[in-house]
């Protein structure tokens, strides 16, 4: 009998020799410098590193709001590389989700959370699942459903962002630091809502994190961005290095930049022969 033949899949985002060059005060700034990122359907990818390594640029390219300079950029079925204002629109509606850093701009802050889970466009949006349902993958209680946005806790704001952008069944969800100025708990809370989200409903994540915790609770592809390139990928939070042939473990100045002075660290048997996988220990107690 002969092996069945498999197709390649196309990755879900697909992203090449991407390069993003404002112009600030006549003077050029290149944000991106040659960026190759493959996403597969269902996985949940982390972008971490330094300030103004530009991971906030790469999802804006990816939510289609900032064109690019060069390269090619395809996110859930559509070309975002050179887009027309109606085909980015499309984008938006089938396919793709935004989860802005400044939740609030995703929300109506006197209407209530269920109200703003079931605003949008129902009839125009194949596939919206029920705000009910969007609520109980987030997590969020019955009592807080019918309270208005701008009286509940910015957890639940958070998390009610989600449930708005789950709503309308995007393949892809672009979230910039789905947890930032959030304590302990809530971060959980959130990052248990993502993962639910990706599990229950499939959908693929991009999140950008400044919180390697984060990317661990998610399970997440760890990819590193500095100088707007891709230094390394990691999966679960930890960074994969290789043993050198004296049996030294080389922690390099890239690896150590995301470990500042005072980090505990540990050091454990990666899944490939003479690797190590590094892992910062999780702190105690609220950020
Ligand atoms: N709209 C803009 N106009 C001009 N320069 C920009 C713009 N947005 C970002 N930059 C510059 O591009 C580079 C990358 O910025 P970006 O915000 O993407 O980095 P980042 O990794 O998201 O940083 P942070 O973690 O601080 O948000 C920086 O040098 C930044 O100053």
């Amino acid at each position: 009998m002969s092996a069945p033949i498999t197709e390649p899949v196309a990755p879900i985002v697909g992203v090449e020799g991407l390069v993003q060059i404002y112009t600030v005060d006549g003077r050029s700034v290149a944000a991106l410098s040659g960026v190759n990122l493959a996403v597969r359907e269902g996985e949940i990818v982390v972008l971490v590193g330094p300030s103004g390594a530009g991971k906030s640029t790469l999802l804006s390219v990816l939510a289609g709001l900032t064109p690019p300079t060069a390269g090619r950029v395809r996110v859930a079925g559509h070309d975002l590389s050179n887009a027309t204002g109606t085909e980015l629109d499309l984008a938006r509606g089938t396919g793709l989700a935004v989860l802005l850093q400044d939740v609030r701009k995703n929300l109506l802050p006197y209407l209530t959370v269920r109200q703003n889970i079931e605003l949008g466009w129902p009839k125009r949006v194949a596939g919206r699942i029920d705000a009910e349902a969007a609520l109980d993958v987030v997590g969020i209680s019955a009592e807080l459903r019918d309270q208005a946005v701008h009286a509940v806790s910015a957890a639940t704001r958070q998390l009610a962002a989600i449930a708005a952008t789950i709503a309308t069944s995007p393949s892809v969800l672009l979230a910039d630091e789905p947890t930032s100025n959030l304590n302990r708990d809530d971060v959980r809370a959130i990052t248990a809502a993502l993962s639910r989200a990706n599990q229950q409903l499939g959908t693929t994540i991009i999140a950008v994190t400044h919180d390697l915790d984060v990317a661990t609770a998610l399970k997440a592809r760890v990819v590193t961005i500095r100088d707007g390139r891709i230094r390394m990928e990691a999966q679960g939070g930890n960074t994969q290095v290789f043993v050198r042939e004296d049996g030294s473990v080389p922690l390099t100045d890239d690896i150590l930049a995301d470990f500042p002075p005072g980090t505990v660290v540990s050091l454990t048997a990666g899944p490939d022969p003479h690797t190590f996988i590094v892992r910062r220990s999780a702190p105690e107690g609220p950020a």
